[in-house]
């Protein structure tokens, strides 16, 4: 499999300024960010603690408001693709509802949009197929372990079909172990879902692994600092993290790190 990206322009931002304002500062949390992704490539978005990570996520999926620049989602403004429900979300915690089952956990949204229940009931084990988690459909979520919970929002975040699936640190409350397991499966879905992924992480191997292309933002004003292409072939293997090309970009992009 090679990625799955194409020339259509997919996310489009230009010249994007973000200032929270408090009562007690203001904070330039994003400066002058200028990025294009294309349909059905994967990205993420990487740097250190404050670096604005997370409000770019945000800023593409119009949970807020950029005070300055222009954003174009799908041909769109990002309102009207959240409107379109183009969006797809993951958090950091997986929020489910302990007190709804885990295939009601992910047929919330269709419920939501007044889909029948024959039809959520299908698509609930569709997907649970996809994330490996069939059997686990009439269980809650408290009986599930931390990543079981995380492919379940994956699961969840995927029911309506999204053209965009924007994750933001997924796997990072996760042990090492659990996170490798959950980086291929994630690159699994990708291949079946076939849609587009920006990622958001403060690892530079998960980074590196999952991605066509790394952005890589700096802190104090957060801005984008360097843009690496990930030139390992698909699909992505375990053993791949272990050789020279994989150490060699590890290496490149501490570099742009420390060049900032
Ligand atoms: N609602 C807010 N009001 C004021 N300042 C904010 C708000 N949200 C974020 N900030 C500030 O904007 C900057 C970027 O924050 P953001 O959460 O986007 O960074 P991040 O790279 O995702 O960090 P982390 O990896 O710790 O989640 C930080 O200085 C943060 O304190």
């Amino acid at each position: 499999m090679s990625s799955l990206a194409t020339n259509i322009p997919e996310i489009q931002l230009e010249n994007v300024e973000m200032r929270y304002r408090t009562e007690a500062a203001e904070v330039l949390a994003l400066h002058q960010v200028s990025l294009d992704i294309a349909k059905g490539e994967f990205v993420s978005l990487l740097g250190p603690s404050g670096c604005g990570k997370t409000t770019l996520l945000r800023l593409m999926a119009d949970l807020i408001a950029p005070t300055g620049g222009n954003i174009v989602v799908a041909g769109k403004s990002a309102r009207e693709a959240r409107l379109a429900q183009k969006y797809g979300i993951v958090f950091q915690s997986p929020v489910l509802y302990d007190w709804r089952k885990v295939k009601h956990n992910i047929t919330l949204p269709l419920e939501l949009m007044g889909v029948k229940k024959s039809l959520r009931e299908e698509k609930a084990m569709e997907l649970l197929d996809l994330v490996g988690l069939q059997s686990f459909a009439d269980k809650y979520p408290w009986q599930l372990s931390g990543g079981m919970q995380q492919r379940v929002a994956i699961a969840r975040a995927l029911s309506m079909e999204p053209e965009i699936l924007l994750m933001d640190e997924p796997f990072s409350a996760l042990d090492e172990f659990t996170r490798e397991r959950l980086n291929e499966e994630l690159l699994s879905v990708w291949s079946k879902v076939q849609n587009t992924i920006v990622f958001v992480t403060h690892s530079i191997p998960e980074s590196i692994f999952l991605s066509d292309r790394v952005f890589v933002l700096s802190p104090h004003p957060g801005r984008l600092s360097a843009v690496v292409e990930i030139p390992l072939p698909r699909p992505r293997t375990a053993e791949m993290r272990n050789s020279p090309e994989f150490f060699e970009l590890i290496a490149r992009i501490r570099d742009s790190f420390e060049g900032v």
